[in-house]
């Protein structure tokens, strides 16, 4: 059947409805005309062409259709470039390498950095130790010279203690640290002859929880938490009052340098002052690095510094104890068998429970198989027994002490003048009081428990960057370079006569470096060469000479 066509809708409306639409428009276009004249910018017109009256029109059109072109590559271009950018710059912020490599002027300050940070890790760390122990004493009004207890004089420096006189203003107190490890009667005894010299403040650190044996349960302590009760420390309040009455006196704020040799418990002294773990203490030998400002309050700032760098012409027994083994190449068997021979040989045997021996290798393998310590085959690891008794010398539990020098006669660095001079500021009275308190409330070992000890007595150190053995080989291996380059240049017959001159003549600084190289190479055949052997050879070969010796 066939579909009824539906009916067209009519368009038909009443007249008021169609006014008002029509109404409607013309205000809706009128409105669109007035934004646009606020905008100010007008529809473009339209491009009217090149007129078929124009004379050469087919070539106008060829030249703007390739002007065309043109500018569309060019824009092409641009948009490529400015994609190839934004890849750079998200590369750059990824990876922190690949920074270096490119040449932005951002990037030229962040290889310099780079540059600078690599010449440092290529540098001797000894030079870094120097450079930071002289910033801290310029830094400090007081120097704290900690020392071990155990051997005080050992602990003492006559080249930095030296320095710190010749810079004058500068006050030195020592510290008598580790006094938990030393019988009474001998901390008495040490006090009464350190004081002749210098303000001595008996003190014991509270120690960390993760340094006692493994047979301790390790008790995980946050970074600034209290320390224990059972860790007490004594002679803080000593310390305390003792840098406080100086600086009243002083009228002004001070800085408060913290030196010694490696783990005579530098950080440890600081740790328990300011009652918080804040500088990094532990049994390996120069844990600190670089100096380390801790405030204590607001007029007394202390600052933590690396340990001294020691000389090798210093005795075996003071290498041995007194080499940070973090920078130093120490061979455990010798630097063990050095201590053992300063050591009473009964009361060794006494206290480590081994039979007699007539040697260092019958004691450390006797030692060996008492701990326990054996090698694969069963045999006793003797390079192992070395290492523990060695860092049970310098660690924090071992009881051994040393007598004093039977009369008192001051150093060469030291006479009445400034003995006087290093006193002034401070209540010694006080001090005592506080010293003998402390020696109360120490719980000290027996004399009879521990072990008497042949003191080297002051132990050298190196100041100056410029002494390092190695470097003064460094020194001298570039005199000879630059000898034999002017050789060549002569053999060339290119050199003119002043330069000839100026090469040929040395300058008072190379003197000095040639008579200390000399000096310290005479030395070193003498001396004994268990540390040092090793070290310059070895390092001879790992620092860039060419990139340090500037
Ligand atoms: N028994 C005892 N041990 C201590 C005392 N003071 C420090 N120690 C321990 O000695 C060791 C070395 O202490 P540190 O404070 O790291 O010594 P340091 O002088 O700062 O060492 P470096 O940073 O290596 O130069 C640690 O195992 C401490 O626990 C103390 O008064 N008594």
């Amino acid at each position: 059947m066939k579909r009824p066509k539906l009916k067209k809708a009519s368009k038909r409306m009443t007249c008021h409805k169609r006014y008002k639409i029509q109404k409607k428009v013309r205000e809706h276009h009128r409105k669109l005309r007035k934004e646009a004249k606020k905008r100010g910018r007008k529809k473009p017109r339209k491009d009217p062409g090149v007129p078929n009256s124009a004379p050469f029109k087919e070539a106008l059109l060829r030249e703007a259709e390739l002007r065309k072109q043109q500018l569309e590559e060019l824009k092409q271009q641009q948009k490529l470039d400015r994609q190839n950018e934004r890849n750079k710059k998200r590369k750059l912020e990824t990876d922190p390498d690949v920074k270096l490599s490119n040449t932005e002027p951002v990037t030229e300050e962040l290889g310099q950095r780079k540059a600078k940070k690599a010449k440092t890790s290529k540098q001797n760390p000894k030079r870094l130790y120097c450079q930071e122990l002289k910033k801290v004493i310029e830094a400090s009004d007081v120097v704290l010279e900690v020392l071990d207890a155990r051997d005080p004089l050992g602990c003492r420096c006559p080249q930095v203690e030296e320095a710190i006189i010749r810079g004058g203003q500068k006050k030195l107190v020592l510290v008598l640290n580790k006094s938990d490890l030393v019988p009474k009667e001998n901390l008495e005894n040490w006090l009464s002859y350190l004081n002749k010299e210098l303000p001595t403040v008996v003190f014991k650190a509270s120690t960390q929880q993760k340094d006692k044996r493994k047979r301790i349960k390790l008790v995980k302590v946050k970074k600034k938490a209290a320390l224990s009760k059972s860790e007490v420390c004594v002679g803080k309040q000593g310390l305390w009052k003792l840098l406080e009455g100086f600086q009243k006196t002083s009228g002004k704020a001070i800085h408060v340098g913290v030196i010694g040799f490696p783990n005579v418990g530098k950080s440890s002294v600081i740790n328990s002052l300011k009652q918080e773990q804040i500088c990094s203490v532990g049994v390996s030998m120069g844990l600190t690095r670089c100096m380390q400002l801790v405030p204590l309050d607001k007029q007394i700032t202390i600052i933590d510094s690396p340990c001294f760098i020691v000389s090798p012409l210093n005795s075996a027994p003071a290498l041995a104890l007194r080499s940070p083994a973090s920078i130093e190449v120490v061979r455990p068997l010798e630097a063990a068998s050095a201590i053992l021979s300063q050591a009473d040989a009964q009361q060794v045997v006494l206290k480590f429970t081994v039979p007699v021996f007539t040697n260092s290798l019958e004691f450390f393998t006797s030692f060996a198989q008492r701990r326990g310590l054996h090698q694969k085959g069963g045999s006793p690891n003797v390079e192992g027994a070395a290492k523990v008794l060695w860092s049970e010398w310098t660690g924090a539990f071992l009881g051994y002490y040393c007598h004093p020098p039977a009369s008192w006669t001051p150093p060469p660095h030291f006479n009445e003048s400034i003995v006087t001079d290093m006193k002034w500021g401070f209540d010694l009275e006080e001090l005592e009081k506080n010293n003998a308190h402390s020696i109360q409330a120490i719980k000290s070992p027996h004399l009879a428990s521990s072990i008497l000890f042949q003191s080297s007595g002051l132990t050298n150190g190196v100041i100056d960057e410029n002494d390092i053995p190695e470097e003064l080989l460094k020194q001298k291996k570039q005199k000879q370079e630059q000898e034999s380059y002017e050789d060549v240049k002569m053999d060339q017959g290119i050199v003119d006569e002043e330069g000839d001159d100026e090469s040929l003549a040395m300058s008072p600084a190379e003197e000095a470096c040639e008579t200390l190289s000399e000096k310290s190479r005479a030395d070193k055949q003498s001396a004994p060469s268990f540390v040092l052997d090793k070290m310059t050879e070895e390092e001879d070969d790992v620092y860039d000479f060419s990139t340090d010796y500037v």
